[in-house]
Formats: structure tokens, C-alpha cells, sequence
């Protein structure tokens, strides 16, 4: 993969304290932990893994939402540790959130207009004809009529309306990145492939950057050109979005794979076994691969002992699996 970057992370870790009764420190829950990966400039991703893994936090911490307890994220040339107030402010104006839950993230008591204004004003827009013209362009973009909605309040709006509102928020300032964590979860099977489409689109037409942080395996293929699989706060496997489908290379990314229906008639409803066991604890991961221990190809001695780096077992096609050393 080559082009202008436009984030570098390097060995990114966000933990999270454990305290009893407040203040002693009994350990830490380990959402990130050494995660290594570079964005481009107008392309589409997906993070992808099970509930649990570590891919909000990843999102959140990249949002400026979360401090890095280790590791750097650099956007756009700039280490995020630098940044301080205002710094952080400009920073969160070049990258948009789309949230999973669309109607938590819009205040009840704003109505449409308010809402859209309020990045604007946040962000010095002192004009208000000028503002009327952005909040006007952002809802068009998203295909909405801004006389129908813009004096509405949040819960007279559809599911997939609200998450409209939401990008169309996210677009405001002109991000060059867009995190979507998890976009259509929440909304009606109906509306959700409209919404994806309609990110991808803008995506597409604004040359931005837009990271889609999903569990579902199943739809990344039409809305990401490469993807990063995650377990356990790590990055496991990451290629092109058709190389990674059709040919995986870790034994995490073949269980994830083989457990989604086949969509071939007649076996649309048979469900493959994923590997039995839970994911591990983030408290105290296992040692070696954080996988082994439900991997069917583990080799004792050598994957519960040693932690595998990212290995190349095809070009641009990474794997942290020692069975491709
Ligand atoms: N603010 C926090 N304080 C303590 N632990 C947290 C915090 N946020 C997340 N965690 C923990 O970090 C781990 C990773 O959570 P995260 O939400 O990042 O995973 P995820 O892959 O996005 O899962 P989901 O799809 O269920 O949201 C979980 O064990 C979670 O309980």
C-alpha cells in the first residue's frame, strides 16, 4: 500500500487502571496493546473482531478521546502527545466520529439546525449566513431535505435519518478522517446498507480517510479496500480487503471466516464451530500468542511461549502467526 499517509501509529497501548475501593491499583485492562498500523490518504478500512477486543478503545484513542498509555499516534505529521488545548481542538475538528448509537449521540433538546450549528460555533464559524450554508451542504450531502428536518428534534427522525444527521455532524468541519465505530449496529437491517453505502460514497467523492471499526465479517468486503483483523488488544492480520477474505493466513481470521454462514444455497443456515473458548482476559492476557490456547494448529512450546511478530506470508499480507515464520 502506498500514497500520502495520514496516521502513523506505532506499538499504541491504551490500558485502563483497575482500582478496589478507589484507589489501590490492582492491575490494568489491556484495550490496546501494541498495535502498529499506517492510514492513507482517501482510503477505506475496516478493524474488525469479536466484542471485547479492544477496537473501540483503539477508535476512541484515536479520536483524542482516550491518552495513549504507550506508543504514538502521529496525524498528519504531528505526534498526538504534543498537542495541548487548542492543538487537540484543531485536531478533533480534522477527524469526524460517526458513533454506533445515533440517537445517544444527538442531544434531545437540539433540534436539527442547533446540532449541526454547534461544531461551527465550537470551531469559530461566526457568520451565521455562512453557517446556514454548511449546516444546508452537510445535510444535502447526506440526502437529506434540509426544509424537512432542520427544525426537528432528534426523536422525530428515523433510526437511519438520526445516523444522516450524525455524519452529516461529522462532515461539518471538513475532517480528511472519518472513525466509525460500529455505524449501523443499531439501526434496521433495511437502512443499513444505505448508510454504509452513503459513507462510502462520500468517502469517495471527498478523497477522505474513513476507518470503519465492525464486528460483521460478512459486509466489510463492499465498504473497505483493506482491513485489519484484532484479537485481544493486538492486531493479528491485516491485507487488501479481497487477498485477506480469500486467503487468511492466521488460524483467528479462518475460525472468524469459517463460522459466518455460507451463503451458498442450502447452507445458508449451517453455522461452522468457531474455536471453543472465550477470548482471553485483557487483565492477564496468556503468554506467547494471545490466540494459542484456542488455536487449533498451536505448536507447545514454541505459540504459548513466544509472542509472533508480523510476519509476511504473502506480500502486503501480514500475519502475527508462527506458522508462517
Ligand atoms: N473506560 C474503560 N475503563 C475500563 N475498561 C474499559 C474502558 N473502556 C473499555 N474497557 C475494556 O476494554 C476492553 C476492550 O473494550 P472495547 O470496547 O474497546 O472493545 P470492542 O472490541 O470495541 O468491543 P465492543 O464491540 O463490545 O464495543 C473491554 O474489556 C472493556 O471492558
Amino acid at each position: 500500500m502506498s500514497g500520502t499517509s495520514i496516521v502513523t501509529v506505532r506499538e499504541l497501548r491504551t490500558w485502563f487502571e483497575l482500582r478496589q475501593w478507589g484507589f489501590l491499583r490492582v492491575g490494568s485492562v489491556r484495550a490496546v496493546d501494541g498495535v502498529s498500523f499506517e492510514l492513507f490518504r482517501g482510503e477505506a478500512v475496516a478493524f474488525v473482531g469479536e466484542s471485547g477486543c479492544g477496537k473501540s478503545s483503539l477508535a476512541r484513542t484515536l479520536l483524542g478521546l482516550h491518552r495513549p498509555s504507550g506508543g504514538s499516534v502521529v496525524f498528519e505529521g504531528q505526534d498526538m502527545a504534543s498537542l495541548d488545548g487548542a492543538a487537540l481542538k484543531r485536531y478533533r475538528a480534522r477527524v469526524g466520529y460517526v458513533q454506533q448509537d445515533p440517537y445517544g449521540a444527538l442531544p434531545p433538546f437540539m433540534n436539527v439546525r442547533r446540532l449541526l450549528a454547534e461544531p461551527l460555533i465550537v470551531h469559530g464559524v461566526t457568520d451565521r449566513n455562512e453557517r446556514e450554508r454548511r449546516i444546508r451542504t452537510a445535510l444535502e450531502e447526506v440526502r437529506l431535505a434540509p426544509d424537512e428536518v432542520l427544525h426537528k428534534y432528534p426523536h422525530m427522525l428515523s433510526g437511519g435519518q438520526q445516523q444522516r444527521v450524525v455524519i452529516a455532524r461529522a462532515l461539518i468541519l471538513a475532517p480528511h478522517l472519518i472513525i466509525a465505530d460500529e455505524p449501523v449496529s443499531m439501526l434496521d437491517a433495511s437502512v443499513r446498507v444505505e448508510i454504509l453505502s452513503l459513507l462510502r460514497q462520500i468517502q469517495r467523492e471527498r478523497e477522505l480517510t474513513l476507518a470503519f471499526i465492525t464486528h460483521d465479517l460478512a459486509t466489510v468486503r463492499h465498504f473497505a479496500e483493506r482491513l485489519f483483523v484484532m484479537y485481544a488488544g493486538r492486531i493479528v492480520e491485516q491485507a487488501a480487503v479481497d487477498e485477506l477474505l480469500d486467503c487468511p493466513k492466521h488460524p483467528y481470521t479462518q475460525a472468524l471466516l469459517a463460522a459466518i454462514a455460507d451463503p451458498e444455497a442450502g447452507n445458508a443456515t449451517r453455522q461452522r464451530a468457531i474455536p471453543p473458548g472465550e477470548p482471553p482476559s485483557l487483565v492477564k492476557p496468556p503468554p506467547g500468542c494471545r490466540f494459542h490456547p484456542r488455536c487449533p494448529r498451536a505448536i507447545a512450546g514454541h505459540c504459548d511461549v513466544d509472542e509472533p511478530p508480523m510476519l509476511e506470508p504473502r506480500p502486503d499480507h501480514g500475519a502475527a502467526c508462527w506458522l508462517h515464520e
